[in-house]
């Protein structure tokens, strides 16, 4: 007798891990132009006039909408109720959309003020506004993709395995754009937005991919018998959101997440300045030794998830990374310690950091929070982050500005002195340990299973 077994398609190892390379190369597009502009800093100061506040300003206007007109919410709504097909492709024509205006904003640039910013500062920061809201609503949908292929699998392999894709466009922002714009450049005017160019083509084959992932997830549907994306049981209620923000767990993730991520992703706007100005690092060389940290987290980040799939110790290795937040950050800001031998190793030792915490913070997540309900809580997770990814660089810009010039004899200006803002950055991590401390408490009081392994 032969025995019939449906299986879904989440049992083929080549679907899963197919999905998976699919949606993390539209991420890795989304990476790409969200650091395209940190190397450029010394250029767009040098020939397009910008101050550090300007720079800032740009860089801040990532959480805008996600921020303030909730759009990131709004987003995990979206996802909830019209499922991830339409979430994700809408995510990645905005981010389209947000990219365009900020070439547009560098190719072209404007007089006058809006609003009482340089208009070309106004325009490009509203592109990447709306390219902010798109990637971050990309992230929440390819979070929950993963979720969806990978339950009760390599969960946090997987998520490891995306975000160390996703990195890889970081890296190639940090590493790239300088010396292309410098290539590209005529009669010693560099090219600043043909960098921005590349990723806008990225981005369209970014869409092209995503469109693809929509056809396989309408086959795994299939294959596990759901005919319509969202069932009445996993729409969104407004009743969800409310559970997830009773939850104190929940909470401590989302405050852990944005203390860790404010100590790193709005370092990388400034980390090639800082090689410049605090390590003496030549211009064209600068954005390396940063791209070093992507890198690192791109072997890492996956191999962590794995040690966490099969072995568990979620809680400890966020407070493992949380202390190492502080270490690194402490020894960027000490003052004499400014060769650039140093600044690799604390770069590399950043990567073992940021491959740590997010390896078992977001696979962690599925533990606290019911799958239908995974959507909003990711989204409300990136909101409360969004407050740090968008203070953090207009703080530093601010006080590079204001604190941090350092003039010659003559009274000219010759470089920034980076010691307080790296000061900021490693109070990100004090605070984080605290966070993380009292998340491995919680779980231990609640049994929400983070120490254990997500492998059944
Ligand atoms: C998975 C996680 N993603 C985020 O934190 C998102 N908010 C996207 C941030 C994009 C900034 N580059 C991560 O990348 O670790």
């Amino acid at each position: 007798m032969t025995e019939v077994i449906n299986k879904s398609l989440r049992d083929s190892k080549g679907a899963r891990w197919g999905a998976l390379a699919v949606v993390s190369f539209t991420m890795l597009c989304g990476y790409y132009i969200n650091y395209v502009i940190s190397p450029l800093k010394p250029l767009l100061e040098e020939y397009m006039g910008w101050t550090s506040a300007d720079f800032g300003v740009w860089n801040s206007a990532y959480g805008w909408f996600n921020v303030f007109f909730l759009m990131l919410i709004f987003g995990g709504i979206i996802l909830d109720k019209m499922g991830v097909r339409f979430t994700g492709l809408g995510a990645a024509l905005t981010m389209i959309v947000g990219t365009a205006l900020q070439y547009y904003a560098i190719e072209f640039p404007m007089e006058g003020t809006i609003l009482g910013f340089k208009s070309s500062i106004a325009i490009g920061a509203l592109g990447f506004g709306i390219f902010g809201m798109g990637v971050e609503i990309a992230g929440i949908t390819v979070s929950k993709i993963i979720v969806k292929w990978f339950k009760g699998k390599e969960l946090a392999l997987a998520m490891g395995l995306e975000m160390a894709t996703a990195r890889m466009g970081t890296a190639l922002a940090l590493a790239v754009p300088l010396p292309m714009a410098k290539a590209l450049g005529v009669n010693g005017m560099p090219s600043i937005s043909a960098p921005i160019m590349l990723g806008l083509g990225l981005l369209v084959a970014g869409f092209i991919a995503f469109l693809w992932y929509t056809f396989m997830d309408k086959k795994l549907e299939k294959s596990e018998g759901i005919s319509d994306e969202v069932s009445e049981e996993d729409a969104f209620k407004v009743s969800d959101i409310l559970f997830i923000i009773k939850n104190k767990g929940f909470w401590l993730i989302a405050l852990l997440c944005v203390l860790f991520y404010s100590g790193i992703f709005p370092f990388l706007y400034y980390a090639t300045d800082l090689m410049i100005n605090k390590y003496g690092v030549n211009e064209d060389f600068a954005g390396a030794i940063p791209s070093l940290l992507p890198f690192g987290t791109i072997i890492l980040t996956p191999f962590f998830g794995n040690l966490y799939d099969r072995k568990g110790k979620g809680a400890t290795i966020m407070l493992i990374g949380s202390v190492m937040l502080l270490a690194v950050h402490s020894f960027f800001a000490a003052p004499i310690l400014n060769h650039y031998i140093i600044a690799i190793v604390l770069i590399i030792l950043l990567g073992v950091t940021f491959s740590l915490v997010p390896s078992a913070m977001w696979p962690s997540v599925p533990k606290i929070i019911p799958e239908k309900q995974l959507g909003s809580a990711y989204a409300l997770i990136f909101w409360v982050q969004n407050w740090g990814l968008m203070g953090m660089p207009l703080l530093i810009g601010i006080v590079l500005e204001k604190y941090c010039k350092v003039v010659d004899d003559n009274g000219v200006f010759s470089h920034y002195d980076y010691t307080l803002p790296m000061v900021i950055f490693a109070a990100t991590g004090l605070l984080a340990i605290i966070v993380a401390a009292a998340l491995k408490a919680e779980d231990k009081k609640k049994g929400y299973g983070l120490e254990r392994p997500n492998m059944a």
